[in-house]
Order: C-alpha cells, then sequence, then structure tokens
C-alpha cells in the first residue's frame, strides 16, 4: 500500500514520465485545427428540472472528462458582476499594495499557505527549482485563501470544517488572512461574492459529475458539505522582448496537475495557458502543448489528481502551464515582436470534505478500483509541501 508520501513522489514521477519529448509547434504540414483542443459547454440544460436534460449535459462532460480532463463552460451562472468584481480587485491588490504591505501577508507566516506569494518563492513544479542550476523563476504573484463557513452561502454547520491537517481553523496563523481595509475597502467583499457564487457551481457541476459516471446525482453531496475549496488570486506581470529573451521556458506557472478534485478557472482574456495533449500519430507521438483558448464569458474547468485517483483514471488531469510569451504584431506589412500583456487569474480547487475517509467509487462507475481509501486533506497538505 502507498503511503501519501509514496503518492507525491510517484506523482513528481508521473509528471516526468508524461512531460518527457513533449513539443511546443506541430509538426510540418499538420494544421492547428486538426489537433485536439478543449471543448465548450453550454451548462443552460444542467439546470433544467428534467433529469433527461441534466444527463445530456453530464453526457458531454464525460466526453471530455475521458479525454482530456479540460472544458470549458458557458451559461454557469456566476454573475457578470461578480466576475468583473474579483477581477478587478485581484488587479488593485496585485497593482496597489507595496512590497511590504504584501509581505506582512506572506505565506511564511500561516501553517496552511495562506496569503502572498511571490514569484520564485514556490515552485509548482519542483523539477524547475532542484537546487542543481539557477532555476528560471516562475514570474506568477499570488494571494491563497481557503474555505471558511463564513464564505459558504450554503453552509449547513459552523463547526464541522477541519483543514488539511484534519484541524478545525483555530489561531491567526490557520486563518485566511485579508489585507488591511483601509487599503483595499472592496476587496474581501468582492471576493466573498465570487467564492460563494464559484462554490455553489462547483457543488452543480459535482452532480454533473455523478450523473456522468453513472451514479445517482446526489452521490457526493454528503461529501462537500463542507469542502476543501482553495482559491487563488494569480498575477503574470506583463513581460518585455528584453525580459522574455533568452529564457527558455518563460515560466509563469510550472508544469503541473492540480491537486484537487476539479478546478473552476477565471482569467482575463490573455493568453498564457497551455495544455499538455497527450501523444497521437499525427504529432509523431509526442505530446504537445496547446494553447487554452481565450473564450471570454467562460471558465476553465479541469479535472486534478484527487478525482483521477478516486475515479482510477477513467476522468484524466491533464498537465498544464502558463507561459509569458511574445506576442507577434504585423505593423506595415512587417512582423513585430512585443512583449507580452499582464495576465490575472483566479483558480478554485474544489476538493471534498478534508476530514471524510474517501472511500473507492463502485466499479459500476469505475471498473475494479485501485484506489485505497484516504482522506482528500492528507492528500492535498503533502503536494503542496512539495512545491515550497
Ligand atoms: O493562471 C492560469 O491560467 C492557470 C493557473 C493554474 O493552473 C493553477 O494555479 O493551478
Ligand atoms: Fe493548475
Amino acid at each position: 500500500m502507498l503511503s501519501v508520501i509514496d503518492e507525491v513522489n510517484a506523482a513528481q514521477e508521473a509528471l516526468r514520465r508524461r512531460l518527457a519529448g513533449a513539443i511546443s509547434t506541430p509538426p510540418r504540414g499538420v494544421s492547428e485545427d486538426a489537433l485536439p483542443s478543449v471543448p465548450l459547454i453550454d451548462l443552460s440544460k444542467s439546470f433544467s428540472p428534467d433529469l433527461a436534460d441534466r444527463q445530456v449535459v453530464a453526457s458531454y462532460l464525460r466526453d471530455a472528462c475521458t479525454a482530456s480532463g479540460f472544458f470549458q463552460i458557458s451559461n454557469h451562472g456566476i454573475t457578470a458582476s461578480a466576475i468583473a468584481g474579483v477581477l478587478g480587485q485581484a488587479e488593485q491588490f496585485f497593482k496597489k499594495l507595496s512590497p511590504s504591505e504584501k509581505d506582512a501577508l506572506h505565506i511564511r507566516h500561516n501553517q496552511l499557505f495562506r496569503g502572498y506569494e511571490a514569484g520564485g518563492d514556490t515552485y509548482v513544479n519542483p523539477d524547475d527549482h532542484d537546487g542543481t542550476s539557477s532555476p528560471e523563476v516562475e514570474t506568477k504573484e499570488c494571494f491563497n485563501c481557503g474555505y471558511e463557513p463564513a464564505l459558504d452561502p450554503d453552509s449547513t454547520s459552523t463547526t464541522s470544517y477541519v483543514e488539511l491537517d484534519g484541524w478545525p481553523p483555530s489561531g491567526p496563523d490557520r486563518c485566511n488572512v485579508w489585507p488591511d481595509p483601509s487599503l483595499l475597502p472592496h476587496f474581501k467583499a468582492a471576493l466573498a461574492v465570487y467564492y460563494g457564487q464559484v462554490l455553489s457551481l462547483a457543488r452543480h457541476l459535482f452532480r454533473l459529475f455523478a450523473l456522468s459516471l453513472n451514479l445517482e446525482e446526489t452521490h457526493f453531496d454528503k461529501l462537500t458539505t463542507h469542502p476543501g475549496g482553495i482559491f487563488r488570486l494569480l498575477h503574470y506581470p506583463a513581460q518585455s522582448t528584453a525580459q522574455l529573451a533568452g529564457k527558455e521556458k518563460m515560466l509563469g506557472l510550472g508544469a503541473h496537475t492540480d491537486y484537487e478534485c476539479f478546478t473552476l478557472l477565471l482569467s482575463t482574456p490573455h493568453p498564457g495557458l497551455e495544455i499538455l495533449f497527450p501523444p497521437s500519430p499525427l504529432t509523431e507521438n509526442k505530446p504537445i502543448w496547446r494553447p487554452c483558448p481565450v473564450r471570454p464569458g467562460t471558465l476553465t474547468v479541469n479535472v486534478a489528481d484527487f478525482l483521477m485517483r478516486w475515479t482510477n483514471g477513467v476522468y484524466k488531469s491533464t498537465i498544464h502551464r502558463v507561459v509569458s510569451r511574445p506576442v507577434k504584431e504585423v505593423v506595415g506589412g512587417q512582423e513585430l515582436l512585443r512583449g507580452s500583456e499582464a495576465r490575472y487569474s483566479v483558480p478554485f480547487f474544489f476538493s471534498v470534505n478534508y476530514d471524510a475517509d474517501i472511500e473507492p467509487l463502485p466499479e459500476e462507475a469505475v471498473g475494479p478500483s485501485k484506489f485505497r481509501t484516504m482522506k482528500a486533506g492528507e492528500y492535498v497538505l503533502e503536494r503542496l509541501k512539495a512545491t515550497a
């Protein structure tokens, strides 16, 4: 039986194996359109009172999850004002706070990775910082917060939530931290509005996941009463052509898979996210990096490692990264290279209750399962520790 630490090492080994030989441009003669991409799923009918309608949407979700595990959703119910609010406050946070104001919120003051991280403080792919060579620093800076019952509009209990390590959130170094309201008076309220909406959407999606696995629609409900929900604001600063020159990887955020059940990602309409599609004859049997489409108004959803393990590998947790590339511009018939623009994104990493013993899914859903009963919190905590 693998321990959680063994699982973490195995995940890193799998990442290396899956990245080996990856290409970033299609082989000569292969058109971009022939390559796989990220499907768009209209969620409207998933809110229908008619089960047959909801099952149709669940079948699209199953197709996407058994392929790359990435899809985008429209008509998801998150309001335009919640989206504008959180993206606006993200920009304010990174632009307005001074380095010392950010540092006062640094994650080193917190046991559970809550607060601010500058580029280079953590490496999402530990191999990007193996200590042997001077690493290319991840340019991202971020602000992390986590679930708290006060952020959950559907919370039924204020006492049952426990943290990644199985203990209740008590003490300032185990709770969310917030910037001084005199600096950013609307920050916490804007995050709370978006958090509440994205949490409801995640629970709704979990019901579709259940249907898509031929389980009772409510199968996961009891496991998401006080769920893990880590929420990040990310800023990838604009990079000039001079800053990008000579960098091989142009790392915004290194190649990685997410750890929890699934991620709901909101971002500004700036490119940067790339997805590693598996090898195929079209790509000469090499994995290939493809840009995630920019579809304003949509959210991007991806299956993460815990759900992949739980579904016995039927649903795929796919490697992705963020790169800042120079932008090509044609001026007067001449191709010029400009630097990249700033990108802001807001991933929400959704998990089942961290304290629940998660048992294998029924064989009818995922076949004879290799999954061993474990707590999601233990698994995610070890994965996070490996990045610091
Ligand atoms: O910023 C993005 O677009 C992706 C972020 C991401 O993959 C992550 O935080 O895990
Ligand atoms: Fe990610």
